[in-house]
């Protein structure tokens, strides 16, 4: 498989506090790879360093070969990388539909467009004149899903998406995944849901203060490998 994004020592900072030490990751194109770890382990800022909300050394990413770290987020978005926040982050006085057409802005071809998205979430058209902050904690994560992917990526990152949701709706929301893949997009998922995350991606990475702890395939690694890598005992 082509690789399409990957990370070399990648490090992070906020202010003087280091939050990543040098980060090894790679990407081929259509997988779906989660990023574990307990909390503060740094993977909200893995992900906002390959979204550019972060600062990181032009060197440390590169996505389709081009150097692409502490690039302006606009820019990377341009170049085909969105991220679905963590806590959704709708736009409070905007209705749905029009929170999912903030994401398609950037105006890149692709297959996703509005009539894909109600789709795939029959729910939002038929809520898609109410404000997006008024639909539960489900339904604003599917508007946010769906704005991202408004804006066509060639990667969609995914932060907690299960985050605060019951179990219900968590698979609710990761049976869109098969359709999103089978589109050919290549997907990264922070996940605090260890068994969906192994359920749902081919290969994992589980990082611990900062540092890539274990990784490999989401099939092979065992209970114990994944609860020593994450708490580190
Ligand atoms: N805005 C910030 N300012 C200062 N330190 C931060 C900031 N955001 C995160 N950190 C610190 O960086 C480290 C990594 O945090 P990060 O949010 O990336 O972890 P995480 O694995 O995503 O955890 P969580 O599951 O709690 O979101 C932690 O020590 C955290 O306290």
């Amino acid at each position: 498989m082509t690789q399409l994004l990957a990370t070399h020592g990648l490090q992070a900072w906020y202010g003087d506090a280091q939050a990543l030490f040098g980060i090894d990751f790679e990407l081929a194109k259509g997988e779906l790879v989660a990023v574990i770890g307990a909390n503060g382990a740094g993977k909200s800022t893995f992900l906002k360093c390959l979204a550019g909300l972060v600062r990181a050394k032009r060197e440390a990413i590169a996505f389709k070969g081009e150097a692409i770290g502490g690039l302006p987020a606009g820019e990377i978005v341009r170049r085909g990388l969105a991220l679905v926040p963590e806590g959704r982050r709708l736009f409070p006085s905007l209705s749905v539909e029009e929170n999912l057409l903030m994401g398609g802005l950037t105006r890149r071809a692709g297959p996703w467009n509005l009539e894909r998205l109600y789709a795939l979430f029959p729910i939002l058209k038929e809520k898609r004149h109410v404000p997006g902050t008024s639909l539960s904690g489900g339904q604003q994560q599917m508007v946010a899903l769906g704005r991202a992917l408004m804006s066509n990526p060639e990667v969609l990152l995914c932060d907690e998406l299960s985050l605060g949701l019951a179990p219900i709706v968590i698979r609710e929301i990761y049976a869109a995944m098969p359709a999103i893949t089978g589109e050919g997009m290549t997907v990264v998922i922070v996940e605090q849901d260890v068994t969906m995350a192994q359920r749902v991606s081919q290969r994992i990475y589980c990082l611990q203060e900062g540092r890539v702890s274990l990784q490999g395939r989401s099939d092979q690694l065992t209970h114990s490998q994944i609860s020593q890598a994450y708490f580190g005992v």
